[in-house]
């Protein structure tokens, strides 16, 4: 009688990359790549415009933005169990360990800022990038858990991309960057705003110190803290005009942008369920590329083709 051979499995762990990919927040990485890409572009000195430096930065920005984005998953892998949306993600539903992860991010944050340091002229885009890692990583991640201002203090590191890619295409810093900074500082209000109260069930789920967690007039304060920082969004989408790092057709482009969104946020402010929550999250998107795009075509645009 033959014998059946057992079937031995040799387990060989499998690299899963869509989980190491998701580590990275690759989205929210693309748009602040994209504001990079804006703050070198009005940084550049036009006789001096470095292709090799744009991609050099946009490499070593990235990999500090998808590195400091591992580490956020890494602090927060326990708060993340308990809420809905972020349950699935690599580390609470146990696809990797938080040892990989501290790694993974570790390599990344510490190699992208060696990279920028390397491979541009200046260290100054390499310092920006290292500010911006360790204030989302170190100040406003556990912060999240202390304090409702964790938006206000997050959005510094959220408006310093485009900081960093002046850095790279100028080697300083010069007043007019100043207000791309202030249009990401602003926008990430009303941003987020809305986020916080469309999850608010999740992130009071957290222990995440939110503003609608702590609101306790049915959202409303969370609403019009939405439509507020919109208004004034609307006044500092004019900056970088007033201070001459675009022109008029950029802010004639951006005031309807501005004025469209603002419209969101109010209907939301009066209005709150599911839906006007995420028109002010989609619009918020569509704001930010719209006026990005415009700052590219007023700003830096006529130099190169020679108007
Ligand atoms: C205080 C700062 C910020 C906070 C707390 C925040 C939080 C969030 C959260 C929780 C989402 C997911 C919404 C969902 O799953 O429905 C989201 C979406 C998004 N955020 Fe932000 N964000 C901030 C700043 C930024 C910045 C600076 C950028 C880039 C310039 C950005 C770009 C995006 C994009 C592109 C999405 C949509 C893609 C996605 O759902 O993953 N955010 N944000
Ligand atoms: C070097 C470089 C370009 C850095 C990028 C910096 C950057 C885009 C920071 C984003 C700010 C932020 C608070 C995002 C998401 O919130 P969260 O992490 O609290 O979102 P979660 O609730 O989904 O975890």
């Amino acid at each position: 009688m033959a014998t059946v051979e057992p079937i031995t499995e040799t387990v060989v762990p499998k690299l899963r990359v869509a989980d190491y990919v998701e580590l990275t927040k690759p989205r929210i990485a693309t748009m602040a790549l994209v504001t990079v890409a804006v703050g070198f572009l009005l940084g550049a000195p036009t006789a001096e415009f470095r292709a090799d430096l744009l991609v050099h930065t946009l490499i070593g920005a990235g990999m500090v933005a998808a590195g400091g984005s591992a580490l956020n998953h890494w602090l927060e892998r326990r708060a993340d169990a308990r809420m809905h949306r972020t349950a699935n993600r690599p580390l609470p539903a146990g696809r990797v360990t938080p040892a990989e992860v501290v790694a993974f991010g570790v390599a990344l944050g510490v190699g992208g800022v060696a990279y920028l340091a390397l491979m541009l002229p200046s260290p100054a885009a390499a310092i920006a990038a290292a500010l911006t890692g360790v204030l989302y990583v170190a100040v406003y991640t556990p912060l999240k858990r202390m304090t409702t201002w964790n938006t206000v203090i997050g959005a510094v590191p959220g408006a310093l991309p485009p900081v960093i890619g002046w850095c790279a295409a100028r080697g300083d810093v010069t007043p007019q960057v100043w207000s791309l900074f202030a249009i990401l500082f602003v926008w990430q209000l009303p941003h987020f705003y809305s986020i916080a109260w469309l999850y608010r069930h999740d992130y009071a789920r957290g222990g995440m110190k939110m503003l609608p967690v702590l609101d306790h007039s049915d959202g409303r304060l969370t609403g019009w803290a939405t439509a507020l920082t919109c208004g004034v969004l609307l006044f500092v989408t004019a900056a970088p005009t007033a201070v001459g790092a675009a022109g008029w057709v950029y802010l004639v482009g951006a005031i309807p942008f501005a004025v469209w969104f603002l419209a969101r946020c109010v209907r939301f402010a009066m209005v709150r369920n599911d839906r006007t929550a995420r028109t002010v999250l989609r619009g918020s998107l569509v704001y930010l590329l719209g006026v990005m795009a415009l700052l590219v075509a007023d700003g830096v645009l006529p130099r190169y083709l020679g108007n």
